[in-house]
């Protein structure tokens, strides 16, 4: 279903047909005195807040063309450009407002706008085509759009980019080489294009790029503003060929405005103020020279001057009267819904997972051969266990506990199974591309569930045969569905670990400790009817002891081939009992899902 758009269709040539998309006038954008702080702690025990500002009382108009955030790091741009963008916490948004074509503005926005975050977040198993047609296959609603109308709006994204020559060239992972830092850089602003939005913000869009492509994203940018699209970036310190495209310029400094207005007249505004710019030097290197050598401790002489400046009042006598015709009542961004149904998304999503661990089958072919040679080991060491006491039970008990132990342990590796893909996850989500439950059950279906019990089928059966256990389908079978219900459980404590964390460290000492508690209460290494008991009731979150008791099913016994009722009721309840941890920790790890802080 990933291949909705066709992907190896050629470019159209019909240059009218294949532009839509950069036709639509952008929006102007206001912002009134947006006063945003965050909260830090006084100390690094201390149970005292503090509120620290980092946006005070900004005000500004940003119309369509290139709107350049500049400032020195630390400055606040990026700050400004989410808040604008609905990008930043809402809570921390203590006053102001931001208005789009003079209607107000909701965090919703976030979820039909275009923003090019500044780390690129795309699939590093697809190729450019591919990751393009994801975002249209998702973003764009088929009620609207046809499968051929999505490829034209693909085709001519990649046109309109210069993505020709690596259309069908992988992204890059760690183990792949991919295209370069620009082909990337215009990938991500293609993946926001696709959806042919006239307002789009970009987070230092240059940031880590050589000059020469830093030039001609730049110039890309400009020539979608040139048709008409408002553009909003922020940016450090560019070169005079990239400063030379911007139409517009806000200057920052901690967090207040030292600047605002057309960038080709910023330098006669400060040489009016006395700052000199020398003819060859750099206008935005002069701009953050005169800003950082104008700050005196926590005054901040340029932005009082700023407020008192004509530039200044024309913006406030402007907000005004669109503060004054405003109808608070209409807001643009609530009621904002996925373009595509639930059941689309979970059928591209999952393909998109599918074909991921395909083309990056490192950590499946590992698993796959953990299970093997594990395998083959316990086979190996309990060889054809012998049927005299004590050597039978001894024998027995010892080679069930270590076949549990290698079902929940092999699962180590599921805790990076969501934290290596966070950081997509949480763009995509919050970009609008797909539910969270959406992507949560194509992890289950595509992934935890397809990975995890193909290894267990063939790491069961080895030590099986080896070991001598009772030859009879219906008993295997058992077996078999024992210790895929303990990988399950295993995988889905896994799960919930790798999504309520956000960096592998964490997790690894996460998932250690629930495991060695589970597997000291699993009945084998301690006697539990001994223990003191208000520890005993451990033993019930043990997915070792429900493991463990599988023990009695596949005992050889001569002349007894059918098992009692007993044993198979004793069966179906560990059975129950890991259904039920698997069916928790999965509910905890979608909840979990949900609760992480989508706002920067
Ligand atoms: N969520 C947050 N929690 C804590 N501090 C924050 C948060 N967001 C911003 N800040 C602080 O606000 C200030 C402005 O940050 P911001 O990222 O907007 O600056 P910037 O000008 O974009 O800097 P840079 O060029 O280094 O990215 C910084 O001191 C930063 O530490």
């Amino acid at each position: 279903m990933l291949d909705e758009v066709v992907l190896n269709a050629q470019p159209s040539t019909d240059k009218e047909e294949t532009m839509p998309c950069f036709q639509t006038p952008g929006p102007t954008l206001t912002f009134h005195n947006l006063r945003y702080s965050i909260k830090e702690r006084l100390g690094m025990f201390s149970m005292q807040w503090v509120e620290k500002d980092i946006l005070k009382d900004v005000s500004g108009i940003m119309n369509p063309g290139m709107n350049a955030i500049m400032g020195p790091t630390g400055s606040g741009k990026t700050s400004l450009l989410d808040v604008i963008a609905g990008r930043k916490d809402p809570r921390g948004l203590k006053s102001g407002q931001v208005l789009v074509d003079n209607t107000i503005v909701t965090s919703d926005l976030r979820l039909c706008s275009a923003y090019v975050v500044q780390n690129d977040i795309l699939m590093g198993t697809l190729t450019v085509r591919e990751n393009l047609a994801f975002s249209a296959n998702l973003r764009l609603s088929r009620k609207e759009y046809s499968s051929a109308d999505k490829q034209m709006r693909v085709d001519s994204v990649i046109q309109e980019l210069g993505l020709n020559d690596c259309a069908d060239t992988k992204i890059g992972t760690m183990f792949l080489r991919g295209v370069s830092g620009g082909e990337k850089k215009r990938c991500s602003i293609g993946m926001e294009l696709i959806t042919a939005p006239s307002l789009l913000f970009l987070d230092e869009p240059t940031t880590g790029l050589d000059a020469n492509t830093a030039n001609s994203i730049m110039e890309l940018l400009q020539k979608l503003s040139k048709k008409g699209k408002t553009v909003i970036f922020s940016i450090h310190q560019p070169r005079y060929s990239i400063f030379s495209q911007f139409d517009h310029l806000t200057l920052i400094n901690k967090g207040e405005i030292t600047y605002a207005g057309a960038a080709n007249r910023a330098i006669s505004y400060f040489e009016d103020l006395g700052y000199k710019c020398e003819p060859f030097n750099n206008p935005a290197d002069f701009f953050l020279d005169v800003t950082n050598g104008t700050m005196v401790e926590n005054d901040n002489p340029l932005a009082v001057i700023y407020r008192k400046s004509p530039n200044f009042l024309n913006v406030k006598d402007r907000l005004t009267h669109i503060s004054d015709a405003l109808d608070p009542q209409v807001t643009k961004g609530d009621r904002v819904g996925y373009a595509t149904p639930f059941y689309y998304q979970l059928m591209l999503v999952s393909g998109r997972t599918i074909r991921n661990i395909l083309r990056n089958p490192q950590t499946s072919y590992a698993q796959l051969f953990l299970n093997i040679f594990f395998g083959i080991l316990v086979g190996l060491i309990y060889y054809q266990i012998p049927h005299t006491l004590p050597e039978a039970l001894q024998n027995r008990t010892g080679a069930f506990f270590f076949l549990v132990i290698n079902m929940v342990f092999g699962n180590l590796s599921a805790v990076e199974l969501f934290i290596s893909e966070r950081v997509l996850f949480i763009h995509e989500n919050s970009s609008g591309f797909y539910r969270t439950s959406v992507y949560f059950l194509s992890k289950v279906f595509a992934d935890l569930l397809p990975n995890r019990i193909l290894p267990v089928f063939i790491f069961s059966a080895i030590p099986y045969f080896m070991m001598g256990l009772k030859p009879d389908v219906e008993v295997f079978f058992l077996y078999c569905v024992t210790l895929s219900m303990v990988s399950l459980s295993a995988v889905s404590l896994a799960f919930l670990v790798s999504a309520s964390v956000g960096s592998f460290a964490m997790a690894n000492i996460l998932i250690a400790l629930p495991y060695v508690v589970m597997m000291v209460f699993g009945g084998f290494l301690v006697n539990l009817n001994s223990m003191l008991s208000w520890m005993s009731w451990l033993k019930w979150a043990s997915i070792f002891r429900y493991g463990y008791n599988v023990k009695s099913l596949p005992v050889t016994t001569p002349g007894k081939t059918r098992m009692t009722g007993d044993i198979l009721w004793g069966f179906w309840q560990n059975q129950v009992a890991l259904t039920g941890i698997m069916c928790v920790c999965l509910i905890l790890s979608y909840v979990q899902l949900r609760r992480i802080n989508r706002w920067k």
